[in-house]
């Protein structure tokens, strides 16, 4: 047919030139951001800063994934749509490399980003199909599709959609958001704190070395997004009880995140002292907790057992004696209150 990979270059966010696969149309000379070498396509769009309401809308009624970006040179030039092109292949090679698993359902599927979406909105997100990001307010935030963990974030949310599922409301919803962070950290992969930073390269383009939350210290973050008083929990005892935020998905999910924190660089919490097992043993705990253990409805403490037990798969018992591994995420837990 009229179509053929080639690759094309542009511009991300940070003004770095990047060479990327896209596809050419043959009869026009029109390239389009479609890379066919991975899965069964990595797909950007854009919406023409149309109302998120209106996208979402329009997305499921019609499908409608938004507009293509194009250009007739070998150069595209809206950045917001090769970070978020570039950031997906990325994302998608991080789950093939070290979980081999082929996109978010393990079978292929499409991975659609869509660019542009909303009046400088200051958020990305997942929409149960697809992956959609806001351009911020310049202020707030800057190109969210511009953050490798933001976009590992809300990929994260379709490996969830299509394993555990965990329903996006109360614990189960604080697992989902805290699933997605933590992987969305690790793929992003940078050193020291800033491995425990979400969007923080997105945030606040004023303001160095803040994030829209912190990992390491939930509690550092005030829970100004929510317009609750009082700062992101890092223990169970101080969970959000209220209603906002579906129970506090995106509040709670604070308390996993901390736990995440303690197994993998260890620490003392709460007068609870965990010795750290490194990133390359805690993801592969989490991603075996999420693709094995974790059900719809699981709730924190379901959580721990799940975790404890991905760990004892991956690292078994020796005379009797939990794993050091083991032992981490049980000592974790207990440090954020979670039994
Ligand atoms: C960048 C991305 C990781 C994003 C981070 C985020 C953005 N917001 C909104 C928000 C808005 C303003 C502030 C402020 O400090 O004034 C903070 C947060 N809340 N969380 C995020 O977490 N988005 C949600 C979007 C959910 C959309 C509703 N379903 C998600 O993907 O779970
Ligand atoms: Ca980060
Ligand atoms: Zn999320």
């Amino acid at each position: 047919d009229k179509s053929e990979p080639i690759t094309s270059r542009g511009m991300d966010i940070f003004g770095n030139l990047l060479t990327f696969n896209s596809t050419l149309n043959k009869e026009t000379g029109a390239r389009y951001l479609f890379d066919n070498t991975r899965a069964n396509g990595v797909h950007t769009f854009h919406a023409q800063r149309m109302p998120e309401f209106s996208f979402l809308l329009l997305n499921a009624l019609l499908g409608f994934t938004g507009f293509e970006v194009t250009t007739s040179s070998s150069f595209f030039y809206d950045p917001a749509a090769v970070s978020a092109h570039v950031n997906a292949g990325k994302v998608y090679d991080y789950y093939k490399r070290v979980f081999n698993r082929d996109s978010l359902d393990n079978n292929g599927m499409k991975l659609i980003s869509t660019v542009h979406v909303g009046e400088k909105w200051n958020n990305a997100g997942w929409n149960g199909k697809q992956m959609i990001y806001g351009d911020g307010d310049g202020q707030l935030m800057i190109s969210t599709s511009g953050g490798m963990d933001v976009i590992g974030h809300e990929m994260t949310h379709g490996v969830i959609t299509h394993t555990a599922d965990l329903i996006y409301e109360g614990e189960s919803g604080a697992l989902n958001e805290s699933l997605a962070d933590i992987m969305g950290s690790f793929i992003e992969n940078k050193t020291g704190d800033d491995l425990w930073l979400l969007g923080e390269d997105i945030y606040t383009p004023n303001i160095p070395g803040d994030g829209l939350r912190d990992m390491k210290d939930p509690g550092s973050v005030p829970l100004s997004g929510y317009t609750e008083t009082g700062y992101y929990p890092d223990h169970y005892n101080d969970r959000y009880l209220g209603e906002k935020d579906n129970g506090g998905v995106h509040i709670n999910s604070s308390i996993n995140n901390k736990a995440a924190h303690l197994i993998t660089e260890g620490g003392t919490h709460y007068g609870v002292t965990v010795n750290g097992i490194g990133k390359q043993k805690a993801e592969k705990i989490f991603y075996r907790t999420l693709t094995h253990y974790l059900t719809a409805s699981s709730n924190f403490s379901d959580m721990r057992q799940a975790a404890v037990q991905a760990a004892r798969d991956l690292y078994p018992d020796r005379n009797g004696e939990p794993s050091v591994e083991v032992q981490a995420v049980m000592a974790a837990y207990d440090a954020v209150g979670v039994h």
